[in-house]
């Protein structure tokens, strides 16, 4: 469970995370949603380590992880997916879900030298966690093809996947069906299903699709101008005037997104 009590992210003088306070419950696939510019992304980056927060507290199971650094959360199990890096994108599939534990023995100089027998047995484990991680997400005849090479929508099956190699605990996921045609939209929706089910993964999800939404998410959480607006049950959300008044209140360009 994650614990966030009044946070504040401040640029200079623009609050762009001003007083939010919300609960994301163990097994939940939490919707954030909210109109443009309603500091969803920001709140990510704070939680997840990559931004410090101005003040407020963030609690995971009990333990204070307030401005802990992404490689600290990392390893207690809480990620942020990234777009696959354009360093990465000429390595296989396979390799990229590799390259992603850390801590191997083959990382020191010591370990070269003398450590080859060891270095050989990771190795081979690594590499059959990642092909049980392709089967997984039912894209193991990409294993060897490059990265960079893949559609966009399997793309983020890999950032799933590697959410995978580190038996991660609960997983942030900032507009994962942005540009996915519908077909891979739905295997998308369906993995994220499979891995809060069958591994017990939380999920928090930030989309502007509410038809993604809708597939997946419950409890849903709106947020605008830096704070939270809302929770329930997207019907719940879509009925709540206030929500409805913070997407017109963005202009016409977010009035149907909600779909009220
Ligand atoms: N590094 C930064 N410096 C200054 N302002 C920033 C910075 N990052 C974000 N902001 C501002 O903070 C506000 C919230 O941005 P954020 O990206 O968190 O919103 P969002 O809800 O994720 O929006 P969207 O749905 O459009 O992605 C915006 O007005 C944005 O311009």
């Amino acid at each position: 469970m994650i614990e966030v009590h009044d946070l504040h992210k401040h640029f200079g003088g623009f609050h762009a995370v001003d007083g939010a306070t919300l609960t994301i419950e163990k097994g939940s696939i939490t919707g954030l949603i909210g109109p443009n510019g309603a500091g969803k992304t920001t709140l990510f980056n704070v939680i997840a380590g990559v931004l410090p927060p101005t003040s407020g507290r963030v609690i995971m199971d009990g333990e204070d992880i307030t401005g802990l650094p992404p490689h600290e959360l990392f390893h207690k199990g809480l990620l942020r997916t990234f777009q696959i890096a354009h360093e990465f994108s000429s390595m296989s599939c396979r390799e990229n879900l590799m390259m992603v534990p850390s801590g191997q023995s083959g990382e020191t100089l010591w370990n070269t030298w003398f450590g080859r027998k060891r270095i050989a047995d990771e190795e081979r484990a690594l590499r059959a966690k990642a092909d049980e991680v392709l089967e997984f997400l039912t894209i193991e005849h990409l294993a060897d093809h490059k990265a960079g090479q893949v559609s966009g929508g399997q793309k983020k099956l890999l950032e799933l996947g590697r959410t995978m190699m580190v038996d991660a605990k609960i997983v942030f996921l900032d507009e994962v069906g942005a540009g996915v045609n519908r077909t891979l939209l739905y295997t998308i929706s369906d993995t994220i299903k499979r891995l809060n089910e069958e591994r017990g993964y939380t999920f928090v999800v930030i989309e502007h699709d509410m038809d993604f939404i809708d597939m997946l998410c419950n409890p849903v959480i709106c947020m605008a101008e830096g704070h939270v607006l809302a929770e329930g049950t997207l019907a719940e959300i879509k009925a709540n005037p206030e929500v409805i008044e913070a997407y017109l209140g963005t202009g016409l360009k977010n009035k149907d997104k909600v779909g009220a």
